[in-house]
C-alpha cells in the first residue's frame, strides 16, 4: 500500500471546493508534503482545451461524458499516475464522481455506461479520500451569482442541480470508506477546522 494519497474535491458548483483546495494545499505543503494540485476537466494542455469545449459548447450528453473521460484519461496518464508513482500526493478539483453526478444525475445518462467508462479509463485507480462539499441549491446559487460569469453547467436550472446533488449523496452513501461529507453551509473557518482533523488523520497514517 502506498503512503501518499490521492484526494478529490467534489460538490455542486458554488459549494466552495476551490476555496478549500487552496487551504488544503497550503496545509499539506506546510507539513512538507510533495503535492501536485490539479483539476478536471483539464489538468493537462489537451485537457484544458477539452475543458473549453465542454464548458462552453452545446453537445449530446454522451459526447459530453466521453470528453470528460478523454480529459481524465490524459490527466491520469500525464499527471496523476506519474505523481503517485514518485510518491507525491495528488489533489484534484473533481474526478469521476463528477461524471456520475453531472452526466448521470444531472443529465440522466445511463449509469451503467458511466460504470463502463470508469472501468475502461481507470479500472484500478480510486481516490483515497473524497471530500464532498454539500450545500442546498439556493446557497450555491447565491454564492455563484455574487462572483462570476456563469459557464454552461452553472447556467443549468434547479432540477439539474437537485439531481446532481442527489447523485453525489447517493455515491457518498455507496462508498463510505472514501467519502467525507462536509456541511459546506458553515463558515469557511468552521469548515477548515473539520478539514484539518481529516487531514491530520491522513498524515498520521504515513
Ligand atoms: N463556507 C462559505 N461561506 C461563505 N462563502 C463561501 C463559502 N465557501 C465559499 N464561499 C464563497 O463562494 C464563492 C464560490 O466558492 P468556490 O469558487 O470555492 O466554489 P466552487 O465549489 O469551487 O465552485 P465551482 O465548482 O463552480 O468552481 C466564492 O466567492 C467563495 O468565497
Ligand atoms: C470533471 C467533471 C466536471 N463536470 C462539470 C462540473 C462543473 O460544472 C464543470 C467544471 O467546473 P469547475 O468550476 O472547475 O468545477 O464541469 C462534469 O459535468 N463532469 C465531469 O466529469
Amino acid at each position: 500500500m502506498r503512503n501518499n494519497k490521492f484526494i478529490t474535491f467534489e460538490g455542486i458548483d458554488g459549494a466552495g471546493k476551490s476555496t478549500h483546495i487552496a487551504f488544503v494545499s497550503k496545509y499539506l505543503q506546510d507539513r512538507g508534503i510533495d503535492l501536485v494540485s490539479s483539476r478536471e476537466p483539464g489538468g493537462t494542455q489537451l485537457g484544458e482545451k477539452l475543458r473549453e469545449l465542454v464548458l462552453h459548447e452545446t453537445m449530446h450528453l454522451e459526447t459530453e461524458a466521453l470528453l470528460m473521460f478523454a480529459s481524465r484519461r490524459e490527466h491520469i496518464a500525464q499527471v496523476i499516475a506519474p505523481a503517485l508513482a514518485r510518491g507525491a500526493w495528488v489533489i484534484s478539483d473533481r474526478f469521476t464522481d463528477a461524471s456520475f453526478a453531472y452526466q448521470g444525475g444531472g443529465r440522466g445518462m445511463d449509469l451503467a455506461k458511466l460504470d463502463a467508462l470508469e472501468q475502461w479509463v481507470h479500472p484500478h485507480l480510486q481516490p483515497d479520500l473524497t471530500l464532498l462539499f454539500d450545500v442546498p441549491l439556493d446557497v450555491a446559487r447565491a454564492r455563484l451569482d455574487a462572483t462570476r460569469t456563469l459557464d454552461k453547467f452553472e447556467q443549468e436550472k434547479t432540477d439539474f442541480f437537485a439531481a446532481t446533488r442527489n447523485e453525489y449523496l447517493r455515491r457518498a452513501a455507496q462508498f463510505p470508506q472514501r467519502f467525507r461529507l462536509v456541511d459546506a453551509t458553515r463558515t469557511i473557518a468552521e469548515i477548515e477546522v473539520e478539514i484539518t482533523g481529516i487531514l491530520d488523520d491522513l498524515l498520521a497514517q504515513r
